[in-house]
C-alpha cells in the first residue's frame, strides 16, 4: 500500500497545540469501521497507511469520539457518503442516512475549518485529548492469538487489554478500566519485529535449549527489533496525548513516550492471569521460561511467583550462557 502524501502532510498534528510531530512517520488513517463484538462494546477497527512500511497497521479503538484527524479531514470533492464510506461520519451508520457529518439522532454536528479541512475538535464530539487514556501497544504475534499458542501471553494480554478499556474498574487487581474509552494500537511487528519464520526458527532453538533472547542473537537478530514509532504517531493521529499504558516493559515505556506532544502518565501493570487465579490463564513450562527472560534478561517490571515448573537459573549463570551461545559460538551446545 502506497500513500498519498498530499493528503498526510498535516497528519501528526496534536490536537491542542497543531505543533507538528518532526521525525515520527506519517500516518493516514485510510478507513474505519464499528465492528460489533462478541464480549458487549462496539469497537471501531482503524485501518492505518504509513510512509515507512507497507504494513498494515491498525488502531482498535474504544469509544465512538476518539477521532483520527487524518481520516475525518475533509478531502476535495468528496461527496459525504464517500465519507460514509471510509468511516468518516459521526455517531452511528443506518439504512437511508445521507449526511456523514451530523448525526442528527444525537443531534450533533462536526466542524471543519474551512480552508484546510481539517476536524475541529470540541468537546461535544471529540474525546479531549487532557484525558488519560488506557492505551495498549500490541506487537502481532500469530502463534499467541491464532494458534493457541502457549508459548507466550501475547492473546492473554490482548484480551485483558480490551477488557479493561471497556470495564469501569477490575476488582481483581483493582485497576481503573477504561470505562469504554481506550485504544489498543496493534502493529504488524511479528516476533519482536523478526517475522514469523524467524520467529519459527527460534522456536525450535528454544525447543533446543536457549532462552529467547539467546534464540534471537543465536539468529543474528537483536533481541529486540520493535521500533515503536509508528505506535506513537496513530496516537498523535488519534488525539490521545496523556496515556496510561499497559505494560511492564520499561523499553516500550521509553520509546512510546515523545514529550510534550505524548505523555506516558502512568503504566498499569500486566501480570499474568495464571499468577493471580491458578485455575486460569497459561500454565505451561514454556511460559515460565519465556516469563522469566522478560524478567531476568530484559527488565520487564513483574515479580516472580514462587513456584515456577522449571529450576530457575541464577542471573549470572544465565549471562554466562548468553556470552557461550552468542553469534560468534552459535554452533555450541545448548544446555538448560
Ligand atoms: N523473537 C521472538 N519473538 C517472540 C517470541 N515470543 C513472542 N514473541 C513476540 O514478542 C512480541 C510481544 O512482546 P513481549 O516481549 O511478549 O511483550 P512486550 O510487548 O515487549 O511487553 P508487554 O507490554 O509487557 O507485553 C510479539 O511480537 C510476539 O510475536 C519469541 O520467542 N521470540
Ligand atoms: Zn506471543
Amino acid at each position: 500500500m502506497t500513500m498519498d502524501s498530499s493528503n498526510n502532510s498535516n497528519s501528526n498534528r496534536n490536537n491542542n497545540n497543531n505543533e507538528i510531530s518532526d521525525g515520527l512517520p506519517l500516518v493516514q488513517c485510510v478507513a474505519r469501521a464499528r465492528i460489533p463484538t462478541t464480549q458487549g462494546p462496539d469497537i471501531f477497527l482503524h485501518l492505518y497507511s504509513n510512509d515507512r512500511d507497507n504494513k498494515e497497521h491498525l488502531a482498535i479503538v474504544f469509544g465512538e469520539d476518539i477521532r483520527s484527524r487524518s481520516l475525518f479531514r475533509r478531502r476535495p470533492h468528496e461527496t459525504q457518503q464517500d465519507r460514509m464510506i471510509r468511516g468518516a461520519y459521526i455517531g452511528k451508520l443506518y439504512p437511508g442516512r445521507t449526511v456523514a457529518d451530523e448525526d442528527d439522532r444525537l443531534g450533533l454536528a462536526l466542524e471543519f475549518d474551512e480552508h484546510t479541512g481539517e476536524l475541529l475538535a470540541s468537546t461535544a464530539t471529540t474525546w479531549d485529548s487532557h484525558h488519560h487514556t488506557l492505551v495498549r501497544i500490541h506487537s502481532e504475534c500469530y502463534t499467541g492469538e491464532n494458534a493457541w499458542s502457549a508459548r507466550c501471553d501475547c492473546g492473554e494480554q490482548f484480551d485483558r487489554a480490551g477488557r479493561l478499556i471497556a470495564c469501569d474498574h477490575e476488582p481483581s487487581s483493582n485497576i481503573q478500566g477504561g470505562n469504554g474509552h481506550g485504544v489498543i494500537v496493534y502493529l504488524r511487528q511479528e516476533g519482536r519485529g523478526i517475522g514469523l519464520g524467524e520467529k519459527l526458527k527460534a522456536y525450535n532453538l528454544q525447543d533446543l535449549g536457549a532462552d529467547t533472547v539467546q534464540a534471537n542473537l543465536m539468529l543474528k537478530h537483536p533481541v529486540d527489533a520493535r521500533d515503536f514509532s509508528l505506535g506513537k504517531a496513530i496516537l498523535l493521529d488519534l488525539g490521545v496525548a496523556n496515556i496510561r499504558l499497559l505494560t511492564n516493559n520499561p523499553e516500550k515505556i521509553k520509546q512510546v513516550e515523545h514529550v510534550p506532544l505524548l505523555k506516558c502518565v502512568e503504566r498499569v501493570p500486566m501480570v499474568p492471569i495464571h499468577w493471580t487465579n491458578s485455575s486460569e490463564g497459561i500454565d505451561s513450562k514454556e511460559i515460565e521460561g519465556y516469563l522469566r527472560t522478560k524478567i531476568e534478561r530484559m527488565g520487564h517490571l513483574l515479580t516472580e511467583p514462587l513456584k515456577l515448573h522449571t529450576n530457575p537459573q541464577s542471573t549470572e549463570a544465565s549471562q554466562k550462557q548468553t556470552q557461550m551461545n552468542s553469534p560468534l559460538s552459535s554452533s555450541s551446545t545448548l544446555a538448560i
